[in-house]
């Protein structure tokens, strides 16, 4: 006489695969149409694994508001055992009490106001060589990669800010962090099918296993160097790095991190380093370059935001930090970007902890709930029938922010799982997009018209434009 549990309403699976067919090459173009048939709340079985696709602001908000506690999991996935050291980090690791920790010591020591505010001189010298980089094409005319050069200045300052430099003779920052990033976005069948997961069907798993070694290998090298460093000459607080913060932790017992101290060991260490990393590089790189690729689509928007900085800046020789939350407009530009062009489309994953009954459907224990963000944006309900439309003006009289309670513009996540790094991430986005646009002006080459520059997506951990963004600089400053 029990009554069977009604999931939500979604595709009928098919044996072994389930819906996986449906995904297609961009899942959350795939996710959205299914949605628009099934309902924002959609359940999908892909491969043997149930998971719920929420798709609209008012079903995240149950979610990640309402029930956020028991959804604020992640899934055990293989990327997370082998290339995020068993899950002994932020993003990967499940909910409990350990993550608790490691995430408030993330979020008080190494993400906090301070701590950030004390890496704009670095950040402010980096900036200004990248100007220069694009000020010396601009004397010739040259074509430049604005992906590239943007991409290495991000990695650079993070690199810097972990790390403690940009670059060493030994590894290449880049291609060990690009190799990452590509290895854990690849679809990964065992993920889906975990009976699977012992043939290694897609050789991902050796392809981990390598990787891993190499990372832990280029990670061990840097601590033990900085180790050596602070026997000879300990830093000053305000000089350390992430790696010198995280070994601090081990010579201040009584500090207000006692329990941490003991908690988080050598590995624990790595992966919290490497979760920053994973986290602050592509995500920030991919939204720059959609916010110029935007802002060279539309010449009005651009030449507005240039008349804000003119007009906020003066004859100042860059933009500093302390200047950016007087620029409106570039805040409402950079809002309709992530509307328009999320760079997690579907968040991070999340996964339920226990059973519950949301909007008078079953979730099971151990779903996987995919939030499609990208969703959001296309609603015209919510955006009105000019979504489609790139208007940053929309923002002007309406209250709507990062950590609003409307669940609108939820680019980094929200609630307990929300995005540790928006502020510096935020931060470093009107940095430099502001200080781009100050000076140069952007021409596409080959005499191409603004309105025919492609604005194609591919889909990964984040996603990023297919064809990089190419642009001839005129000096204007
Ligand atoms: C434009 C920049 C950024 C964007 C768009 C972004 C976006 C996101 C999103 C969507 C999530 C997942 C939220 C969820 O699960 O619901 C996330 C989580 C995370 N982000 Fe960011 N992020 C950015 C910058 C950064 C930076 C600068 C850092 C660190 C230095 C960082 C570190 C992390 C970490 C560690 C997590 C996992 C948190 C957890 O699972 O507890 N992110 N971010």
């Amino acid at each position: 006489h029990l009554r069977r549990k009604k999931l939500p309403p979604g595709p009928m699976p098919l044996p072994i695969i389930g819906s996986l067919h449906l995904l297609g090459n961009l899942p959350h173009r795939s996710l959205h149409k299914l949605s628009q048939k099934y309902g924002p709340i959609m359940s999908m079985r892909l491969g043997s694994i149930q998971f719920v696709i929420v798709s609209s602001p008012e079903a995240a908000k149950l979610f990640l508001g309402t029930h956020d506690a028991v959804f604020a999991s992640r899934p055990n996935i293989q990327a997370g055992k082998y290339l995020a050291y068993d899950r002994k980090g932020l993003t990967h690791t499940e909910y409990g009490s350990y993550w608790r920790s490691v995430r408030k010591f993330c979020t008080l020591e190494l993400l906090s106001a301070t701590k950030i505010n004390g890496f704009a001189g670095m950040r402010r010298e980096e900036i200004e060589l990248m100007l220069e980089e694009i000020r010396a094409a601009s004397m010739v005319g040259k074509v430049v990669n604005l992906s590239e050069i943007v991409g290495a200045l991000i990695e650079g300052m993070t690199c810097t800010m972990i790390f403690g430099k940009k670059n060493d003779e030994r590894f290449v920052f880049k291609n060990i962090v690009d190799e990452g990033m590509e290895a854990a976005g690849t679809f990964n069948l065992a993920d889906y099918v975990p009976m699977l997961a012992p043939f290694d069907l897609q050789g991902l798993t050796k392809r981990f296993k390598l990787l891993s070694k190499k990372i832990d290998n280029m990670l061990e090298t840097l601590i033990i160097e900085h180790e050596e460093q602070n026997l000879i000459n300990p830093k000053r607080p305000e000089e350390m790095d992430f790696i010198d913060i995280l070994l601090s932790l081990k010579h201040q017992y009584s500090n207000t991190h006692d329990e941490l101290s003991f908690t988080i060991d050598r590995s624990g260490m790595k992966c919290i380093l490497l979760d920053m990393v994973a986290g602050a590089i592509d995500t920030a790189k991919t939204s720059i370059e959609w916010i110029l690729a935007v802002l060279i689509k539309h010449p009005r928007v651009m030449k507005k935001l240039q008349k804000e900085l003119k007009s906020v800046i003066g004859d100042k020789q860059v933009v500093e930090e302390t200047d950016l939350a007087k620029l409106s407009y570039l805040h409402m530009i950079v809002k309709e970007t992530f509307r328009l062009y999320p760079v997690a489309p579907l968040l991070v994953p999340h996964q339920s902890i226990e059973e519950i009954v949301i909007s008078g459907y079953n979730i099971p224990k151990n779903t996987r709930v995919i939030v499609n963000y990208w969703a959001f944006g296309r609603d015209p309900k919510v955006w009105s029938e000019n979504w489609e439309e790139f208007l940053p003006e929309r923002f002007t009289d309406i209250e709507i922010d990062y950590r609003g309670n409307n669940y609108q513009l939820i680019q980094f996540g929200i609630g307990r799982r929300g995005c540790p790094g928006m502020n510096l991430g935020l931060l470093n986005i009107g940095l430099v997009v502001s200080n781009i646009v100050r000076c140069f002006d952007l021409e596409l080459p080959g005499g191409m018209l603004p309105i025919d520059l492609d604005m194609n997506e591919k889909f990964g951990l984040t996603t990023p434009r297919v064809n990089p963004l190419l642009a001839i600089p005129v000096y204007r400053c």
